[in-house]
C-alpha cells in the first residue's frame, strides 16, 4: 500500500496502523527527518518525493514502476493561506500540483499496479462543500480532488475502488493559539480535536468494502449542521 506524504500527523498514524495489521507500506516524505530511519528499520519502504514539480510526480511514478499495490492513499498535502496578491498565481499552481496534479498522474501511472479488488482513497477536506475565504486555492484544489474521485471511479471500476475521505478538524497545528482551538472546536456539534484515528477508521472501513465506490466520507464531528 503507497501512503504519500507520511511522516507526520495523520499519514504517519496511517503507516502505524497499517503496520499494526502486518501489511506492507510504502510511504512519502518530502523532507527526511529521524522517523524516517525508524520506519525505515521497521521495514517501511520510505521514498523521497516532492510534488511540487511534474518531475518529482513523475520520479515517483518511476521508482514504483511494477510494484504491486494494494491501495493508495493521497494524502500529501500544503495547508496554505491565501497569500499577497503578487504571490497568487504560483500559490494558485502550488496547490493544485499537490492536491490535484499529484494524485491526477500517480494514479493515471500506477492504477494499473493496483491489485483487483483494490482502493485508491483521496483525502479531501469538509470545506469542499462550503467554500473557505482564507483557503481559496488550497480549497479548490481539494475540491478538484473531490472531482477525481468520481472520474477514477467510472473509470477504474469495479476493478479498483476509488473514493475520499473529507475531514473538518482532525488535528491542531503546533502554533495554533487558544483562541483560534477555542473558535475552531465551536464549529462543530461535537466540538472535539478527535485526533487521527477517525481518519483511520474511515480508512479502515473503505479499504475493507466491497461495494463503496465514487464516495465522499465525511469525517467532520457534525459541522456541516452546526
Ligand atoms: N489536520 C487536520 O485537521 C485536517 C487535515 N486534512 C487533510 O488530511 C490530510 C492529512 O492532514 P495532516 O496530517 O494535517 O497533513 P500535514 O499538513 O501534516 O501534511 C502532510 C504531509 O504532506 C507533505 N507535503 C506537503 N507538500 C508536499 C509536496 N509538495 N510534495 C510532497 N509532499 C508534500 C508534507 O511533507 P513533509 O513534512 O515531509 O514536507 C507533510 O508531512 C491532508 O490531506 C489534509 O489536507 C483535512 C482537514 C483537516
Ligand atoms: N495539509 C493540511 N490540511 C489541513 C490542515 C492541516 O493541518 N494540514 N488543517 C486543517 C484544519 O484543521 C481545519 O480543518 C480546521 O481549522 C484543514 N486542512
Amino acid at each position: 500500500m503507497l501512503i504519500t506524504g507520511a511522516a507526520q500527523r495523520v499519514g504517519l498514524h496511517l503507516v502505524r496502523r497499517l503496520k499494526e495489521r502486518g501489511l506492507p507500506v510504502i510511504m512519502t516524505y518530502r523532507r527526511h527527518r529521524e522517523v524516517i530511519d525508524q520506519l525505515t528499520a521497521e521495514g517501511v519502504r520510505c521514498v523521497q518525493a516532492d510534488f511540487a514539480t511534474d518531475a518529482g510526480i513523475q520520479a515517483l511514478a518511476d521508482a514504483l514502476q511494477g510494484q504491486p499495490l494494494s491501495a493508495i492513499i493521497h494524502n500529501a498535502s500544503s495547508w496554505e493561506l491565501e497569500p499577497a496578491l503578487d504571490a497568487a498565481a504560483c500559490h494558485f499552481d502550488a496547490m493544485m500540483q499537490v492536491h490535484a496534479k499529484a494524485p491526477y498522474l500517480l494514479n493515471r501511472h500506477l492504477a494499473p499496479q493496483v491489485q483487483d479488488g483494490g482502493s485508491i482513497i483521496h483525502i479531501t477536506d469538509y470545506t469542499v462543500e462550503r467554500g473557505s475565504d482564507r483557503h481559496i486555492a488550497y480549497v479548490a484544489a481539494k475540491a478538484a480532488l473531490a472531482s477525481l474521485t468520481l472520474s477514477f471511479a467510472k473509470q477504474l471500476g469495479p476493478r479498483v475502488r476509488v473514493n475520499a475521505i473529507a475531514p473538518s478538524l482532525i488535528i491542531f497545528n503546533e502554533d495554533d493559539d487558544e483562541a483560534y482551538k477555542a473558535k475552531t472546536l465551536a464549529k462543530s456539534v461535537m466540538g472535539i480535536e478527535p485526533g487521527s484515528d477517525e481518519v483511520w477508521l474511515a480508512v479502515e472501513y473503505l479499504l475493507n468494502s466491497h461495494y463503496v465506490t465514487g464516495r465522499t466520507l465525511h469525517v467532520d464531528g457534525g459541522r456541516h449542521i452546526r
